[in-house]
């Protein structure tokens, strides 16, 4: 049966849940979708349909991100439902990597807790462009003092990791109690209320799509008598079916065609920046392309192993390191989609970097990254990330 297209008829955004374990990123995400299916805007999505790994509902909370798609008058959004865990922490910062906006959803009856500032921080990190709040399960809380105190506390730590903590909008409301709503009330009106914040809070992103098409690659699928499919987010240009394309990092370079392309299940006659799609590769084996490589037009990135990067070294209380470390470090370096080691040479005279600080130094992967100036990326150690910097030299 012939697919149906997608029409790109509003302005499209990435965006999705942060924040600390149980504050109620899930639920609020259903409830939203819950919400706007009355609105003519999505399909419920209930929560054990987003946190639907037999492990996720066993234990009650999210490992792997979720992605939902909803739409309000405006605009069209997919929604990305991080994982609050510290140790899925990996899972967020590829999440919200992608985001346009987050909504950081903070439990008024806890206020800001570890994962809280963990997530803002890396929001920063990753360039996350704009946050907007949703103060949730404020139908646990009475006392609207006590509301101001912990709104007043949130703008406390958005200021302090550099996000406009007086001007971002912070929504009261209960995920929980919009979620159980059939018909309109106060709380679904706070959800409504919060995707107004979304619509007129978060920039429309400045698309990418004159410059030279780059997509990071997530995922691999074989679709039997069809071919090799890579799916990931468009991070910049445009492409069209038939395209050339290279395969660029972790092995040899390797051109082929972007044979067809697809949204949502529908099929799109181009792919720009900031769409998530599924693009099928001509001639191409399910072993020849792996998560961590990038689908590039030929010869605009180049694969590199060396380079110099400004990073920022997680403090304890962050969750990072307890000690130093020295010239020769080898940890973990996230670019984009995946995870290669590297090792540290510190500049000259520094003897070592206490968590914390700020610090240049130059690292040499062991495998080759497709690479340019401002590129973002995670230092990890151990399953635990320990830094967040930016490529600022290449040297090889
Ligand atoms: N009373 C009340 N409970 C809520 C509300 N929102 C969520 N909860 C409850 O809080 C618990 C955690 O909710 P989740 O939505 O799974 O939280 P989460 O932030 O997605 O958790 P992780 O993904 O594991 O980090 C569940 O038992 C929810 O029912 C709310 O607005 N009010
Ligand atoms: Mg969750």
């Amino acid at each position: 049966m012939a697919k149906e297209k997608y029409v790109r008829s509003k302005p499209h955004l990435n965006i999705g849940t942060i924040g600390h374990i149980d504050h109620g990123k899930t639920t609020t995400t259903a409830a939203i979708t819950k919400t706007l299916a009355r609105h003519g805007g999505a399909d419920f999505t209930p929560f054990d349909m987003i946190d639907k790994a037999p492990e996720e509902r066993e234990r009650g909370i999210t490992i792997n991100i979720a992605h939902v798609e909803y739409e309000t008058a405006t605009r069209h959004y997919a929604h990305i439902d991080c994982p609050g865990h510290a140790d899925y922490i990996k899972n967020m910062i590829t999440g919200a990597a992608q985001m346009d906006g987050a909504i950081l959803v903070v439990s008024a009856a806890d206020g800001p807790m570890p994962q809280t500032r963990e997530h803002v921080l890396l929001a920063r990190q990753v360039n996350v462009p704009a946050l907007v709040v949703f103060m949730n399960k404020c139908d646990m809380v009475d006392d609207p003092e006590l509301l101001d105190l912990v709104e007043m506390e949130i703008r406390d730590l958005l200021n302090k990791y550099e996000f406009p903590g007086d001007d971002i909008p912070i929504i009261r409301g209960s995920g929980l109690k919009a979620l159980e709503s059939d018909e309109d009330n106060e709380w679904t009106q706070a959800i409504m209320d919060l995707m107004q914040a979304c619509d007129d809070y978060i920039p429309a992103p400045e698309r990418e799509v004159d410059k030279p098409f780059l997509m990071p690659i997530e995922d691999v699928f074989t679709i039997t008598g069809r071919g090799t499919v890579v799916t990931g987010r468009v991070e910049k240009g445009i492409v069209h079916p038939g395209d050339e394309v290279e395969i660029v990092g972790i092995k040899d370079t390797h051109k082929t065609v972007a044979t067809s392309l697809e949204m949502f299940r529908k099929i799109l006659d181009d792919a720009e920046a900031g769409d998530n799609v599924g693009i099928l590769l001509r001639g191409v084996g399910k072993d020849d392309v792996e998560r961590g490589q990038v689908l590039a037009k030929p010869g605009s990135i180049k694969p590199h192993t060396h380079f110099k990067g400004e990073v920022y070294v997680l403090k304890k209380e962050e969750g990072g390191r307890h000690t130093p470390f020295f010239s020769g470090y080898k940890p973990q370096f996230y670019f984009r989609t995946t995870d290669i080691t590297g090792e540290i040479k510190l500049a000259e005279g520094v003897e070592m970097v206490m968590p914390g600080d700020n610090s240049t130094f130059e690292v040499k992967l062991i495998a080759p990254i497709a690479m340019q100036e401002g590129l973002r990326f995670a230092v990890r150690e151990g399953g635990r990330t320990v830094g967040a910097g930016v490529v600022t030299e290449i040297i090889a």
